[in-house]
């Protein structure tokens, strides 16, 4: 499931993040590609341990859990620390898919990739190119989304940024380790889950909403890998 969550920062926060990476210490982004990803990727990135990006990356996580559009399509257990990255003069980064596992930078813990996450940091009109293709089994989407709105997509999906020919495109990325590993799943449960707040919200006391979401949680039992 490819699922966009609108306005995860305001304007206002979008604009205090631009000036401060706009002044930041940007390095080659091959420095954290796989072995072949490396070949692929011409882009910027903040090193994992900028305090910049550290901070940025703490606040944006608060926020992420604070979101019930993330909380209840993501299902999250671990979330990375988040990443900054920065494509202009053509950059770009072609065909690859992510690391299936990743290790927490000083942690002794590891976050498997179910869900990838893109929280877009420019504006679609400041830049052109730069569209995030996303390869699911229902065919590609193409994703240039307000500064501000984050979109999520399965780890599994082979994906690429395309080349960046005017202008500058700011993001962050990060990868989601979720309760239910299963995209399929997760999907059910999201939709579940939507519908019973939908009868709640028409009509609250119809007793068939205790039985969907008592449904809804014997499922997160069963499926949940933690
Ligand atoms: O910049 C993006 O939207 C995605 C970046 C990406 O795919 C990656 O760094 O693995
Ligand atoms: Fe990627």
């Amino acid at each position: 499931m490819v699922i966009e969550i609108p306005e995860l920062l305001g304007k206002a926060e979008v604009q205090a993040i631009r000036a401060q990476l706009e002044a930041a210490d940007w390095h080659d982004g091959r420095g954290t590609a796989g072995h072949r990803a490396i070949s692929v990727k011409t882009n910027l990135q903040l090193r994992l341990d900028d305090p910049l990006a550290q901070e940025l990356g703490a606040r944006l996580v608060q926020r992420l859990g604070q979101t019930p559009l993330f909380i209840a399509s993501a299902l999250p257990a671990k979330i990375m620390p988040p990443r900054f990255n920065r494509y202009e003069d053509k950059g770009a980064y072609g065909n690859h898919v992510d690391n299936a596992i990743f290790a927490v930078p000083g942690a002794q813990s590891h976050v498997r990739t179910d869900l990838s996450a893109t929280i877009f940091l420019s504006d679609p009109d400041e830049y052109d190119g730069g569209e995030l293709v996303i390869d699911d089994l229902f065919g590609g989407h193409r994703v240039k989304l307000p500064a501000g709105h984050m979109i999520l997509y399965p780890g599994s999906s082979l994906h690429r940024v395309t080349p960046v020919t005017r202008g500058t495109r700011f993001a962050a990325f990060t990868w989601i380790q979720s309760f239910v590993a299963q995209d399929q799943q997760r999907r059910l449960l999201f939709d579940l889950d939507s519908a019973i707040q939908d009868l709640t919200a028409d009509h609250p006391d119809h007793g068939g909403i205790d039985t969907l979401t008592n449904v809804y949680h014997n499922l997160l039992r069963q499926w949940s890998t933690t």
